[in-house]
């Protein structure tokens, strides 16, 4: 979709900013820019929509070398949001967002009734928020617009500029999960860039990482973080990249601990016969229609009355298309020593992740990723015998 061959820029005065490029984004997918400032990123990206020129080498957008297109004509198929939005002061939000449609020739009606979708699709209500003056909004509205604005043209691709760099950290991170969501639905084709690089693993379906106008790596964000290209890299990615690898390890169900299950309406007799059969100390409860009540510890069960009179309530869970950043988050948030893995909310229960399953997990996903290790290779430890942390 978007091509760089061998494309280096140097400006006028002899600065290198880009050297000897050469990278292919897909169709449809995410890639981030990363790397320290001013090694190339957006150079890199205004080559795309021929804000800036290659002085060798070229750009292809869809096969074709961008040198070669009206820049105008190309520039609308692109869509461009930097961080300073750039929105029309005198203008309403609506009718920021309207502007290019009704360039590109849609009646004043048509445009704005686009520029409405296209606010609510980036969770801004058209009605309060789109007759206000960009003076008016907060800096995060500010640039959901400029979203909102980018995405007007319904454009295949955009070139995103460090788009959440102006907000703060709580609503940057909000903002990135609106995206993310926006995009999965969209597809567009997608180059983003930023100096964060949790953000960069965040978003990125690869990751292209910079290292004075040159590409140090471009992989998949498990990858760049696992298995760093280089030195320059790993020291990039930082000494924690192991702790940034949990936000992008799913939770593989295949890992869980499978404690022994009671149901809230068990004699808790057996229920404590159970346990004592099985050697455990504790196990986990389920209600009526199978979805997680809590836990019960064998020591808790007298003879007489229902597990339901003893059982405790947990509700420390995560679905299954969880990343093990949410697993390990949701167990400190609710000082437990495992975590529920749900088919969904209120959804079958799987099993339980425990701290050593979850160590276990990302040692064996880094070796995985990095064809060093064979899945069952690395041993995923039972659960403590003291009860999991209870
Ligand atoms: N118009 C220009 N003339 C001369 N040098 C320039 C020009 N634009 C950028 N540069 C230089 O090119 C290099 C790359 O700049 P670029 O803006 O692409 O970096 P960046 O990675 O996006 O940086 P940042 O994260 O700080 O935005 C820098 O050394 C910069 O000073």
């Amino acid at each position: 979709m978007i091509r760089f061959e061998d494309v280096g820029k140097r400006y006028p005065d002899g600065t290198v900013a880009v050297d000897g490029l050469s990278m292919e984004i897909h169709e449809g997918e995410l890639v981030t820019l990363v790397g320290p400032s001013g090694c190339g990123k957006t150079t890199t990206m205004t080559m795309v929509n021929r804000l800036t020129e290659p002085t060798s080498g070229r750009v292809l957008l869809d096969g074709k070398d961008v040198a070669t297109q009206d820049p105008v004509r190309l520039r609308r198929r692109i869509g461009y949001v930097i961080q300073q939005v750039g929105l029309f002061p005198h203008r309403t939000v609506l009718d920021n967002t309207a502007t290019v449609p009704t360039l590109l020739g849609r009646t004043r009606r048509e445009a704005r009734s686009r520029a409405a979708e296209l606010l609510e699709l980036v969770g801004l209500d058209p009605a309060t928020h789109g007759e206000r003056y960009p003076h008016q909004l907060s800096g995060g509205e500010r640039q959901r617009v400029g979203v909102a604005r980018a995405l007007a043209a319904d454009p295949p691709v955009l070139l995103m500029d460090e788009p959440f760099g102006a907000v703060d950290p709580v609503v940057r991170e909000r903002l990135q999960g609106e995206f993310r969501r926006l995009q999965a639905r969209m597809r567009k084709t997608v180059l983003f860039v930023t100096h964060d690089i949790e953000e960069a693993v965040r978003l990125g379906d690869r990751m292209a990482v910079f290292a004075k106008g040159r590409l140090a790596q471009l992989d998949t964000p498990a990858r760049v973080l696992g298995d760093p290209a280089d030195d320059y890299v790993a020291g990039f990615v930082g000494a924690d990249r192991g702790l940034k690898r949990l936000s992008v390890t799913p939770v593989d169900t295949r890992d869980l601990e499978q404690p022994p299950i009671v149901r809230l309406d068990d004699p808790a007799e057996d229920a404590a016969r159970r346990m004592r059969a099985d050697g455990v100390r504790w196990a986990v409860v389920l209600d009526e229609a199978g979805g997680l009540h809590g836990w019960v510890s064998g020591q808790a069960l007298p003879d007489g009355g229902t597990v339901r009179d003893h059982a405790r309530r947990m509700d420390a869970w995560v679905p299954r298309d969880a990343s093990l950043k949410q697993a390990f988050s949701t167990m400190l948030q609710h000082d437990a020593g495992w975590v529920a893995v749900l088919d969904g909310e209120g959804g079958r229960f799987l099993g339980v992740l425990t701290p050593a399953l979850l160590h276990a997990a990302l040692r064996r996903s880094v070796g995985v990723e990095t064809g060093r290790l064979d899945r069952d290779q690395v041993e995923t430890g039972p659960v403590p015998g003291d009860g999991a942390g209870f």
